[in-house]
């Protein structure tokens, strides 16, 4: 499987079961997308500031909601089986994507896996395992956690970086270069503990100058 990144803003995520799980999913896509939990009954968890619908659709039902909701989404995290079935084949009769809690097999067309991530926005970094360990997809993204510190903040000195490089003309080729040595550099990684403005005059430093300088 090859991730790719969806964005989800602007976009309404159904989550068919108010389990633990649920609450999980709803928690994640809640950070982008405008989410609706489905269920009877509702785990005592967090659920991000998602909408938790209280019903307990059918298998034969459940398309009504999905076509109500019309969302881009659909998450199968309830406790039984043919229901995730049934929401999962409404879902892609609709063309949403689906995602089951309960399964971990060969992917169909239009499944997704949601992986373990670390975040420190515009920084993401997302973990899977083929769904053979997500226990070790969630160990790996407590481990990279600590790597993290300051990989938004860099992200950002870097967007801004490229752009000024773009601005006064430097070729394509030093652009790569200087974005290198700054993204790899210790000394702009501990500047970023100092603050942005530290950071910039050292990424300035390891740069050196440019040829597009002299423009
Ligand atoms: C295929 C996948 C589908 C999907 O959900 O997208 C899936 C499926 C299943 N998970 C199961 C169990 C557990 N899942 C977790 C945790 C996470 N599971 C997540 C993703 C995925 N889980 C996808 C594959 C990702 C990959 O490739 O690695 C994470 C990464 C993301 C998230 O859910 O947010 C999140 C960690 C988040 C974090 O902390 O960062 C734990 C650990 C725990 O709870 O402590 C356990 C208990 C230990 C164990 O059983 O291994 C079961 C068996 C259920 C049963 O036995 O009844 C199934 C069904 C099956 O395997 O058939
Ligand atoms: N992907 C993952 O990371 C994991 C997946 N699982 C799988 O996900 C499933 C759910 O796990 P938990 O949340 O721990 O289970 P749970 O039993 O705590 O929650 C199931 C939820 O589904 C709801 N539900 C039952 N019938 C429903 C209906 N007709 N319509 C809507 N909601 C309904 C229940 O009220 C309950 O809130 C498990 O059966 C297991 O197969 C379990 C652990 C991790």
């Amino acid at each position: 499987m090859i991730p790719l990144m969806h964005d989800f803003e602007g976009e309404t995520v159904l989550v068919v079961g108010g389990g633990a799980v649920g609450a999980r999913k709803a928690r994640r896509f809640a950070a982008e997308a405008t989410v609706v939990v489905l269920s009877p009954a509702f785990a005592d968890r967090d659920f991000g500031d998602a909408r938790l619908v209280r019903a307990a659709p059918t298998p034969d039902g459940v398309a009504d909601w999905i076509e109500r909701l019309d969302p881009a989404l659909v998450v199968a995290a309830t406790d039984d089986s043919a229901l995730n079935e049934a929401a999962a084949s409404a879902a892609r009769d609709r063309g949403a994507l689906v995602n089951r809690a309960d399964d971990h097999g060969k992917q169909d067309v239009g499944h997704v896996v949601v992986p373990a991530t670390v975040r420190d926005d515009p920084v993401t970094l997302a973990v899977a395992t083929g769904g053979n360990a997500p226990a070790l997809s969630k160990h790996l993204r407590e481990r990279f956690e600590d790597e993290f510190e300051h990989a938004g903040a860099m992200a950002d000195l870097v967007g801004d970086l490229r752009e000024d490089l773009r601005d006064r003309g430097v070729s394509p080729g030093d652009r790569r270069a200087a974005v290198r040595s700054v993204v790899s550099s210790r000394e702009v990684w501990k500047a970023l503990d100092s603050g942005r403005s530290k950071a910039e005059q050292v990424a300035t430093d390891v740069i050196g100058d440019l040829p597009g300088d002299q423009l």
